[in-house]
């Protein structure tokens, strides 16, 4: 399992490198559009420094065209480095970029998947990984599970290196769903995780157990205080 933050917030990238086993990070110009006009390669370059050269860092590019799409690449492994996954809109343009890219060996992740059959082409052209829209289909009435699935399976039985990195999504459960119908990978804003680990239930529980802990030994009292103690006498 890959979780991977599809931000470009320097902080959040920072607070969650630490407490998450986090496999990568993920954009698209939306993403880069919130963080305001940034020094851009300078900005991604920052973001490969945080989370290390074995972890995946997946920019996408904008151009329209074929030559546009691969023309962005180029200028996207050549300014960051030339680990990162390009990611490209699953269209006719830019399947025929992958196409080109993968004969350069540059690392693409096939973005924009609303449809199965998109990402049977875009296995077919030898993207590194699949991007589908798991949030996105729900609100097509797309039963996105399902897609992810089928993926899953179709990669499985031709052994295809091909990953799964599932996106958009706006539930926890989604994320969970998208894991259980196969896909390797998921990326997620980090409202997901806040509103994993900062439940109120688990808030609840564990001043519970705080509170009976200290009724016992004191406030202020931890373990380790314990420890020490013993060590003392
Ligand atoms: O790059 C794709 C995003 O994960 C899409 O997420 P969104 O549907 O929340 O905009």
């Amino acid at each position: 399992m890959e979780f991977l933050l599809d931000t470009i917030h320097i902080a959040d990238i920072e607070k969650y490198a630490k407490i998450i086993s986090l496999a990568g990070v993920t954009s698209n110009p939306t993403i880069v559009k919130k963080e305001g006009k940034v020094d851009f390669f300078d900005h991604m370059r920052q973001i490969r420094s945080i989370i290390g050269r074995d972890q995946s860092l997946h920019v996408q590019a904008v151009g329209q065209t074929t030559d546009a799409i691969v023309k962005d690449a180029f200028a996207i492994v050549s300014n960051i480095d030339e680990d990162v996954f390009v990611k490209v809109p699953t269209n006719e343009a830019g399947l025929a970029a992958i196409k080109i890219l993968k004969q350069n060996d540059i690392h693409v992740t096939a973005t924009a998947i609303y449809s199965e059959f998109q990402g049977r082409l875009a296995i077919e052209a030898g993207s590194d990984y699949l991007a589908p829209y798991y949030n996105r289909m729900i609100n097509m009435g797309i039963d996105a599970k399902q897609v992810i699935k089928h993926l899953a399976d179709q990669i499985a039985f031709q052994h295809a290196s091909t990953k799964i990195l599932a996106a958009s999504f706006h539930t926890v459960g989604q994320v969970n769903d998208a894991f259980q119908a196969g896909a390797q990978a998921a990326t997620m804003g980090v409202d997901i995780l806040r509103s994993a680990l900062q439940n109120p239930a688990i808030s609840n529980a564990v001043l519970d157990f705080t509170k009976d802990w200290e009724s016992v030994y004191g406030v202020g009292t931890n373990i380790a205080t314990l420890a020490d103690e013993v060590l003392d006498h």
